[in-house]
């Protein structure tokens, strides 16, 4: 498999004729709708949009989470759309990382408790999985505070570590959702520069969604949806 620095500037991921219904009959909801898009590797690319215009279920979609209607999605080329559960995990595991705008960290864990823990299913020896939790810390610039829990750092310290929860195993691609909506401004930039450092130095492909002006500025591409369509690609 290439390594992700190999991939820049490839397509690593690509949306074609996404639309997703939830629900049937007069209830139904297309909460997305003719969504094709392409991210170059090494990249980062936010989507925008009102509360309810489609951010989360896209989202959910290109971290196979959840499967369109109709549409496919394609990441380093290969379709991630109809695949079985069993395998749609195993990418999600190996190529693919998550952040969520609440953290989601064990409190009775500390921070590198918390990350070489979601480490343990990849079946790796326990040196290895030590030595990939020490590196993911490094790169959020939590090593040094690895062993504190949750409830003993900030907010901005907690995302960090939940980032390097989430790329721990190197994925090539990382998704997060509203990762800087819980933050003060000033937190929020420091997630975008641990962000930007991940795509500078480490080649990832970062998706993300936010509503803060400031945090799109620093995204590379800016894609904005309305009522689940691509209004522009920036
Ligand atoms: N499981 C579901 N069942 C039914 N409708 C849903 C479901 N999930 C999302 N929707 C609907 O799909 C549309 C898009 O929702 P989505 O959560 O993707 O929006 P969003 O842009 O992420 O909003 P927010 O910024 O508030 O998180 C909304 O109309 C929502 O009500």
């Amino acid at each position: 498999m290439p390594q992700t620095e190999e991939l820049r500037g490839e397509t690593i991921l690509e949306a074609s004729g996404v639309k997703r219904v939830f629900g049937r009959g007069q209830g139904a909801v297309t909460a997305l709708d003719q969504i094709h898009f392409a991210v170059p590797a090494g990249s980062m690319v936010a989507l925008k949009g009102r509360s309810g215009s489609g951010k989360t279920t896209l989202l959910n979609i290109l971290g196979a989470l959840d499967e369109p209607t109709e549409g496919c999605v394609f990441l380093r080329g290969r379709e991630i759309t109809g695949l079985p559960e069993t395998e749609k995990s195993r990418i999600r595991r190996t190529e693919i990382g998550l952040v969520f705008q609440s953290f989601g960290l064990i409190p009775l864990m500390s921070a590198y408790e918390n990350v070489e823990f979601g480490l343990r299913v990849t079946g790796a020896s326990a040196k290895s999985n030590r030595a990939a939790a020490e590196h993911a810390l490094e790169q959020v610039g939590m090593r040094e505070r690895m062993r504190h829990r949750p409830m003993e750092l900030s907010g901005g310290e907690q995302q960090r570590v939940a980032i390097a929860r989430a790329i721990a195993h190197q994925p090539s691609l990382l998704i997060a959702d509203e990762p800087t909506a819980e933050l003060d401004s000033k937190m929020g930039l420091q997630i975008m520069r641990v962000f930007r450092d991940l795509v500078s130095f480490s080649g990832m492909t970062i998706v993300l969604t936010s509503h803060d002006p400031g945090i799109m500025e620093l995204a590379d591409y800016v894609i904005a949806l309305e009522d689940g369509k691509i209004v522009s690609h920036t």
